[in-house]
């Protein structure tokens, strides 16, 4: 199976999760995308569900395909997100974000009584950190927020190289928000939980891509066929 055939058919996976009647966040990136897809076919074929998008790119492909939107402050929560992850451990944390919407993304999830993360067996890791978490500042003091982070990083016993992301045209890439990315390559993060505590105390920052206690359900498509986990009730 390709990686975009997996993408595909922990999406399809995902569908199982959807009843009428629901209200729906939409993730962001390439596994998302294919589910927003698949979902279109189901409304097409007479599905009465909603959705909100977590990026402006999610929302124009809804549109296209056909499925209906609505905001997060028109509802009064959602049942379900459906979205990808870079990668998620044992304990189902997971780092999101490389599309740059992990704000959008973690606001929506909160919002919801259950997270599906859809991933494949490239994204599983023993311990968060290989790809580099992203982290979202304020243009505002960039630079001094940058320094702040190594500082909160060092505290917690994490260190790696912090780079603003580039925009494909040249610059600083910006969110749909308008902010910054901070791109740390911390390699292994050995404390998520203390990490992601000192991160949110620094005033620059804006959210990061540490999403840990969000996922209930994670499904994992490999080359022998699809895996679903399931995080144990506490
Ligand atoms: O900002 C982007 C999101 O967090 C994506 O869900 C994440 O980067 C995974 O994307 P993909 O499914 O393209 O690997």
């Amino acid at each position: 199976m390709s990686a975009d055939a997996m993408k595909r058919a922990a999406a399809a996976a995902a569908l199982d999760f959807v009843e009428p009647g629901m209200r729906l966040g939409l993730g962001t990136g390439s596994t998302a995308a294919w589910f927003v897809r698949l979902l279109a076919e189901k409304v097409t074929a007479g599905l009465d569900v909603v959705g909100v998008p977590t990026s402006e790119a999610t929302a124009t492909l809804a549109r296209e395909v056909g499925v209906p939107l609505t905001s997060l402050d028109a509802v009064a929560g959602l049942d379900l997100t459906v979205d990808g992850a870079d990668e998620f451990d044992p304990d189902f944390n997971l780092i999101k974000g490389g599309g740059g919407a992990l704000l959008r993304e973690k606001i929506v999830a909160a919002d919801s009584r259950r997270m599906v993360v859809i991933t494949d067996e490239s994204k599983a890791v023993a311990r968060l950190g290989a790809f580099p978490l992203p982290i979202e500042v304020t243009s505002f003091g960039a630079v001094a927020t940058l320094r702040a982070i190594a500082e909160a990083a060092r505290r917690t016993g994490h260190a790696g190289a912090l780079t603003f992301r580039a925009a494909p045209g040249g610059g600083r890439f910006t969110t749909d928000q308008g902010n910054a990315i901070v791109d740390a390559s911390f390699r292994q993060i050995s404390d998520p939980q203390a990490l992601a505590d000192a991160l949110v105390r620094i005033p620059g920052v804006v959210e990061h891509g540490l999403f840990i206690g969000y996922a209930s359900t994670v499904i994992v498509a490999g080359r022998d066929g699809i895996r679903r986990l399931d995080k144990p009730a506490n």
